[in-house]
This record gives C-alpha cells, structure tokens and sequence, in this order.
C-alpha cells in the first residue's frame, strides 16, 4: 500500500483578501505592544489558509479528505481539515481581520456538506461522517451578514439553515419532556449515527472498551464516545456517570443546555433572515419554533434559585414521551451552564442576569486566567483546569451585551484575563494553543487522548474578537 504524506491533500492558499497591515484594523487597541501582536495573530490566517488539492477533486475516492471547493483554514497541527465549530471562532476573527470573503467560503463549503449529506460533518473528512459538531453555521451567517449587508449571501444560506435545522429537531436527536405543570417541549440532544470506534481514534477506543465484556455494551460505549465528539467537549466528565470512568459516558441520555441555546439561536437568526429577504411564513414559523423553545429552556434547565441553566439526565433513553423528574438536573457546575446568556431573550432580561453573574462568581469555574471548562480534576481535556477559547467567546459576549454594569465589569474583566494568558503563553512559546490551563496566566492546556495542539484558529479568532470588541488602553500593562 502507498500512502501520501499526512497534510498532501490539502494545500497552502494565499488568502485572497488577506493584507498585511489592513486599513482599520482593531481602532479601539491603542497599546503598540498589544497592536503589534494582534498583527501577528492576523498573519496567522496565512499559515492557517487552505484549499483541497486538485488530486483529490479528481479522483475523491482515493481520499479521506473530502473535495470541498472554496479555501478555507483549520485549526492547526494535527487538525488538518476544517472542523465545525471551530468555523464560527474562526470566521468571528477573519471578521475582525477584516477578511469576508475568506469568511464567506468557510460558509459555502459548510452549506455544501449540508447539500450533500442533510447536516455538517464533525470535519470535513469521509470518517467524521457519523456525526455533526455543535450547530452554529446560522451564527456565522448572520456575523457575515451584519458586517456585508449582503442579502444575496442569506439568500445562498437559507435553505442549508432550515435542512440543518431538520437534522436536529427529528429522529435521534429529538426528544420530547413533558415538564411538571403537564406541558410537552421538545428539544435536542447530541447522538453519532455510529456504533464502532472512531475510525480516527481506533485503537484508543479500542482499548477503552477493553474491560467491556459483552458486544452490546461495547457498541453502546463506541456510541457514545462518538456522540460525545458530536458535543465538541470530547472528553469530559460532564458526560460521565462515574466521573473516574470513561465507560460510564451516557451523553445520548442527556438534554444538553448549550445545544438546545445554539437551536434556539439558529431559530431566532433563521427567523430574522427569512424576514429580511421577504418570506414571511418562513419567518412565522420559526419565531414561533424559537418561543416555544425558550420556553422549553426555562422550565427543563433553568434553575431560579441557583442562577444557572443545568442539564437534564433522562432516566429512561427509550420513551416516546419523558416525564421531567427533580432528580434529572445535574447541578454540578460547568461553564456550559452559562452558555444561555449568549442569547438576547436571556441578556436582556436584568433579572436573569443579575442571577448568573452572582452563580458565575461564587461557581469557582472563575479562574486566574479565564473560565475553567468544569471543576473536575479528571486528567479528560474538556475538565479542570482547562480554558477553552469558544466556552469563554460565548459568556463573554452575552453578559457584555446586558445593559447591567456588573455583567459588563465581568465581561471585560474574563476577556481581559483571557487575551493576557493567550499573550503571555505566545511570548513564552513562540505560538497559539489549542486550549488554556486557566489556573495560572500564562500555562496551555494538556489532558485527553492527543497532546496539546498549536496554530490555532479558535483562540485566534476569539483574541481578534475580544480585541475588537473591548480594545486595549495604551496604559494597560499586557503581561501576567
Ligand atoms: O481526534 C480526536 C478528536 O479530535 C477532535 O476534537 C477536538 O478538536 C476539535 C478541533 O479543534 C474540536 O472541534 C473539538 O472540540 C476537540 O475536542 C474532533 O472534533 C473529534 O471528533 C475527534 O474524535
């Protein structure tokens, strides 16, 4: 057998809107050591810029990679191929770059995944098939558009938007509670397509079944490892009934808070867009799939007492109807309990907020240098005392956009936390990481099944945001 070198697929692509020193870039960093830094994150879109090599547009069935036929850019290291919801972290950042057509061909070649397979892959790769990431492409589409005004743009994406959606409001990912006052909602869940072990991770999964005995309980793990990559926190005890037990992961029989706020976002943005180009049933419609699923969101996950969205644990994974249970909500404290502020419905709302401030502080996920992913010591990466890039993007941005001071203080003061661990672990390192420990300013990230990553588009994209949105005074020291 004769293999290519790992990486010949996909080749290096000068990004065609990409300047070195682009005219308004970042206006409100006024510190020249943090200005000349972001520049050189901005030129890392160039290092990270794709296309698919002409060998495999010919003859795609020779490779893993799948022929997609617009540049894009990928995270970095042994991520070579675009990554779902990586995309959005990168496209927040080539936004701020400003680089919208590079963002707009990220979007195209997602919506031709849609065309072809009904929903986004993991990755674009044939073996990522299984599964999809979290769905956020309706978020990239609607950054694009607020930046472009560009209607010829939603009008290209809409009907990838409403097959998407489809994808996760049916068969296994939707699932129907009934909620103590007798009210039926439905909501979503992650669950891969996919009983067999990852075909990327084979023999670690391999392994980690070992002490499995029967052949059912191994295809229900290899299930759920599969769908624990779909949540994109691949791994995490949050998943796990025994938290020391890889095996024990039951993610299909959990409703998770953040996958039902990035449905609920994709119906308010599909909602708004189908407006704006003039399809008012379209519109109709899904305000009222988005009210319905607000409402969901506040009587399955939302606990008034304790400020925070919990995730709700089925007891039963066969029911065509689950019966809501006090003993369903996980109150353990993970920084997606949070992710809900994103959305407008739930940051204007001061009341709401002011809650989620006061749980967010006293959570102990609030750390030295960023938002811990959960407080498990657990040696997993998606656990303590990793930072990872989108978790601290999207609370972030939601308490930022409440009118109350005490969220903004909080905002900035993560953000501000967050550029300067980034800033100091680049100095110390010579690059970006994948992930954070947030523990200490100036540590990366380890734990999990690969050893840490470097490159890397998400946390990129999210200092190029950060930076946009809140800026630097010339004053304000970088360092840790
Ligand atoms: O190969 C192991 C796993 O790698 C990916 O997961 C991690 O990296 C992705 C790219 O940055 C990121 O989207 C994901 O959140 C990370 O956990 C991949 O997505 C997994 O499916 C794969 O099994």
């Amino acid at each position: 057998m004769y293999l290519n070198e790992a990486g010949s697929d996909l080749v290096y692509h000068e990004p065609i809107d990409f300047e070195y020193e682009p005219s308004g870039f970042l206006p409100k960093v006024e510190n020249l050591k943090v200005r000349k830094w972001a520049l050189e994150i901005h030129s890392l879109w160039k290092n990270l810029s794709r296309k698919v090599d002409d060998k495999v547009i010919e003859n795609p069935d020779l490779y893993t990679l799948l022929p997609l036929k617009y540049p894009t850019v990928i995270p970095g290291s042994r991520f070579r191929e675009v990554y779902y919801w990586d995309s959005y972290r990168v496209i927040r950042g080539l936004l701020a770059s400003p680089m919208y057509e590079s963002a707009k061909s990220i979007v195209y070649n997602l919506i031709s995944l849609v065309d072809e397979y009904g929903f986004i892959l993991n990755g674009a790769r044939a073996y990522y098939s299984n599964r999809s990431q979290p769905p956020l492409l309706s978020a990239m589409v609607s950054e694009i558009y607020n930046r472009t005004n560009d209607l010829s743009f939603i009008k290209k994406s809409l009907p990838a938007l409403l097959k998407e959606h489809k994808f996760w409001n049916s068969g296994v990912h939707k699932v129907k509670i009934q909620d103590s006052k007798g009210c039926i909602h439905s909501l979503s869940r992650y669950y891969a397509m996919w009983n067999k072990p990852r075909p990327e991770s084979f023999t670690i999964d391999k392994e980690s079944a070992l002490k499995l005995l029967n052949d059912c309980d191994k295809q229900h793990f290899y299930r759920e490892l599969a769908s624990t990559a779909e949540s994109g926190w691949d791994f995490s005890t949050r998943w796990m009934r025994n938290q020391s037990d890889l095996t024990t992961l039951a993610t299909t029989s959990i409703l998770p808070v953040d996958l039902n706020t990035y449905v609920l976002k994709m119906e308010l943005d599909i909602a708004f867009m189908a407006k704006t180009i003039g399809d008012r049933l379209t519109a109709e419609h899904f305000l009222e799939a988005s009210e319905a699923r607000r409402t969901a969101i506040n009587s399955i996950f939302w606990n008034t007492e304790k400020g925070q969205w919990f995730d709700y644990w089925l007891s039963n994974n066969c029911e065509e109807v689950h019966q809501w249970e006090a003993q369903g909500e996980n109150q353990i404290s993970f920084a997606s309990n949070f992710v809900p502020i994103w959305i407008e419905l739930f940051n204007s709302d001061d009341s709401t907020v002011k809650k989620v401030v006061k749980s967010l502080q006293s959570s102990g996920l609030l750390c030295a240098a960023g938002i811990a992913t959960t407080l498990s010591h657990s040696s997993e990466q998606w656990d303590f005392p990793n930072g990872w890039a989108p978790l601290q993007h999207v609370i972030v941005e939601g308490l930022a956009r409440s009118s109350l001071k005490e969220a903004g203080s909080m905002a900035e003061d993560i953000a501000i936390r967050w550029i300067r661990t980034n800033y100091e672990t680049y100095k110390e390192t010579g690059t970006m990481h994948e992930k954070y420990d947030v523990e200490a300013c100036g540590k990366f990230g380890g734990g999990g099944e690969y050893v840490p990553q470097t490159g890397f588009g998400w946390s990129n994209g999210v200092v190029l945001a950060f930076l946009e949105e809140f800026g630097w005074p010339q004053d304000l020291e970088i360092g840790c």
